[in-house]
């Protein structure tokens, strides 16, 4: 029988132990250093895991998902319009608080995330004690503890990864609010954005990105096959047109 194949892409800040992680999974030697900014662009491994073919691709390290950076559009444009079927964020176990903030914005991407909270070791030396049952409760998907330098916690993860492609997971990720005036104008983008763009993308987050002025996302779409998003942009921008 033909193995059906699956991608999955790792993000996170830098420095997080994604390419450890990689290398864990997939036996390869992506390079791996205690500085930030390591892989610049993304590398690509495979390995099999009952049955199942994963195609890993290890992006880049950042901060944010906006369009600060070379880096940074990398890796939103991998989540976007490669559309993995899963999108592993490693956090710093460490350094929690910052971490989650880019868990937060794949999160308003896509519903098919596992969260790893790596460098659980070190976080344990340091007297840091993570509820990752209550975080999976609140951030509605997986969370697993690991270290991928010790391979700690791999089981669990690889389980985890095959219940998600064989659809026994069901995600249901926590949607951040923003302030009412902002809420107000992602209600009225959204059916705006669905018309332009269809159902294949993330509406509401179009929407943000939108309402951010985020012109290097428009640039991206324009290269995809779809209709011109020059109407969103304009209503993004002004406010409904009459032409609109
Ligand atoms: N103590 C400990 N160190 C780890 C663990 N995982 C990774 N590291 C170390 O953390 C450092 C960074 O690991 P990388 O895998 O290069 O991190 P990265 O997220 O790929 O970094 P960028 O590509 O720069 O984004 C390396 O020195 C790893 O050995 C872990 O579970 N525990
Ligand atoms: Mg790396």
């Amino acid at each position: 029988m033909a193995m059906n194949e699956y991608t999955i892409a790792l993000a996170g800040n830098p420095n997080t132990g994604k390419s450890t992680l990689f290398n864990v999974l997939t036996g390869l030697r992506q390079h791996t250093g205690n500085w930030p900014g390591k892989t610049v662009v993304h590398a690509e491994g495979f390995f099999t895991y009952n049955n199942n073919r994963y195609r890993m691709i290890d992006l880049p390290g950042t901060y944010s998902l906006y369009s600060n950076s070379a880096d940074e559009e990398v890796a939103r444009d991998f989540i976007i319009f490669e559309k993995p079927d899963i999108t592993i964020v490693v956090l710093d176990a460490t350094a929690l608080e910052r971490n989650l903030n880019l868990a937060l914005q794949v999160l308003e991407m896509t519903s098919n995330v596992i969260v790893c909270v790596n460098l659980m070791d070190e976080a344990k030396k340091k007297g840091i004690r993570i509820d990752t049952k209550k975080l999976a409760a609140t951030l509605g998907v997986p969370v697993i503890p690991i270290s991928a330098r010790n391979k700690e916690g791999i089981d669990t993860l690889l389980k985890t990864i095959d219940s998600m492609v064989l659809g026994k997971i069901k995600t249901n990720p926590i949607t951040v609010r923003y302030s009412p005036e902002i809420e107000q104008c992602i209600e009225k983008l959204i059916p705006r954005v669905k018309e332009v763009i269809g159902d294949a993308y993330p509406a509401r987050w179009v929407a943000l990105r939108l309402l951010d002025g985020d012109m290097s996302l428009l640039r991206a779409f324009q290269q995809q096959p779809l209709p011109s998003v020059k109407e969103v942009s304009i209503y993004a921008c002004h406010g409904p047109a009459k032409s609109i």
